[in-house]
């Protein structure tokens, strides 16, 4: 049986600098492929699986797709798909994807689609089976009938997992990262699933292989972790909380290395920036390399023996990966944190007897020249805002402001992300948000959280 992976779109706008080192480790979730075979049918009716992209994440039980793709080659004249979904939901009883690439797939496998020929159709189908292929059998947007979403109710909406009794959470990076501690601490004893990008880690949840993801958004050093925003804006996952961690950085190398035998630091792009002014002071002035994570950087080194390379990573990874400690400590600043957002398929209930937090996104048709008015909705209803971050907007990213006289100037275009210290369940904050929308062209609530309030010290 031939088997062919297809990629699952990747992100061809990914803006972040990928990291010059791609780690290898079968252990980590690596991307969303889905096997494509033919059906081994003996007639000469020939069937083809096709690969399902995109399975867009509702209960186990109600699957719609977003998006189906094919490449067939015989049988030429194909009218009709019949779409098959398996009796297993995407959440296996076993509790935790499996670590092979094989769980995986069969993990996401929850769905096979059959092409059959004209002829077989005419001889099988039913009417509620047949689905007309659109432009020409290369994609299409279905729900099959008898797989219409069911209401959610009021368990959907419960922050206890929909299945057994772990929570799986999906992270970027490998055991040892920072990230799995910020998984721990938002869910205590809760399933860590490893997932080598971000994006894999939005999937994962969408496609019910996790029930939450845990993911950077900024660092009180190294700034807003700009790919996350943009993410969160790509995907359909709410906001449900957010963690706050400190970072305490190490400089691990193999046993007996010694500082002066080193010609490489590497490690994340955030970790490297956060102990910047350290190395120097270290006199560590050699080669800055990143790398997917803290914890991939120190795996890597103890992997490949590299004598001359230390890695930036936590002392748990030092531990499980076999580094020792040279360094301790060496992030610049000792009240160095960076704060995580728990996302799940489903928002929370706001509440009011708990401080909590909102996060939005939202666009100006005239851009940043009105901002001060939009923020002024919450300045007038005494909200304070937490954070506000601008990225570029993507589907508009220039506006050409016109004169005739003096030319044509480009303003850039922006989404904004702003937090504000509030609930949605607060009647100020839905007055403020109603007003906002009377001036922004795109408005969304990305979630309404309670805030991390838990005491911390730098040298936690
Ligand atoms: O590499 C890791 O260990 C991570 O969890 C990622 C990450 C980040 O993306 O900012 C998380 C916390 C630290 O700020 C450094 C790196």
């Amino acid at each position: 049986m031939s088997e062919q992976h297809l990629n699952d779109g990747g992100d061809e706008n990914c803006d972040e600098q990928r990291p010059k080192h791609k780690l290898s480790d079968q252990k980590r979730v690596t991307d969303l492929q889905l096997a494509t075979s033919p059906n081994n049918n003996t007639n000469n009716n020939t069937n083809y699986h096709l690969s399902i992209m995109h399975c867009v994440s509702s209960p186990p039980s109600s699957i719609s797709f977003n998006r189906i793709t094919h490449s067939l080659r015989p049988p030429k004249q194909i009218t009709t798909i019949q779409c098959v979904a398996t009796t297993n939901p995407p959440l296996t009883s076993s509790g935790g994807i499996g670590k092979s690439r094989a769980d995986w797939q069969s993990s996401c496998a929850i769905l096979a689609s059959k092409v059959e020929s004209q002829q077989q159709n005419t001889d099988k189908s039913t009417d509620a089976d047949q689905i007309t292929v659109v432009n020409g059998h290369t994609s299409l947007d279905l729900v099959p009938i008898n797989k219409l979403p069911k209401p959610l109710t009021i368990s959907d909406l419960s922050p206890s997992p929909s299945h057994g009794s772990t929570l799986r959470v999906a992270y970027q990076g490998v055991p040892g990262a920072y990230s799995e501690a910020a998984a721990g601490k938002a869910y205590p004893n809760c399933d860590a699933i490893p997932c080598d990008q971000f994006e894999v880690a939005f999937q994962a949840v969408e496609l019910w292989i996790a029930d939450r993801a845990v993911l950077p958004v900024e660092n009180s050093l190294g700034g807003s972790i700009h790919r996350n925003y943009d993410l969160l804006l790509r995907h359909r996952l709410h906001i449900v909380g957010e963690v706050q961690l400190p970072v305490h950085h190490c400089l691990l190398a193999l046993p007996g290395v010694r500082k002066e035998y080193l010609n490489r630091v590497i490690s994340h792009p955030q970790a490297l920036a956060q102990c910047e002014l350290t190395l120097t002071k270290l006199g560590l002035n050699i080669t800055r390399e990143a790398v997917d994570d803290t914890a991939g950087a120190a795996e890597f080194v103890a992997a490949n023996n590299l004598r001359d390379t230390a890695a930036i990573a936590s002392a748990r990874a030092a531990e499980l990966y076999g580094l020792e400690i040279l360094a301790d400590g060496i992030q610049d600043d000792s009240s160095n944190v960076t704060r995580f957002v728990m996302l799940a398929r489903e928002p929370i209930i706001p509440r009011v007897d708990i401080p909590f937090k909102t996060s939005i996104v939202f666009a100006h048709e005239q851009g940043t020249s009105v901002l001060f008015k939009v923020l002024s909705a919450f300045a007038f209803r005494n909200i304070s805002l937490t954070k506000i971050e601008s990225r570029p907007h993507r589907n508009r990213p220039i506006r050409l402001v016109g004169d005739e006289n003096v030319g044509t100037a480009k303003h850039f275009e922006y989404l904004f992300y702003v937090d504000f210290d509030a609930s949605m369940a607060d009647v100020r904050a839905q007055n403020a948000l109603a007003e906002v929308q009377e001036f922004t062209s795109f408005l969304r609530v990305l979630g309404s959280y309670p805030m991390d309030m838990t005491p911390w010290s730098p040298s936690q």
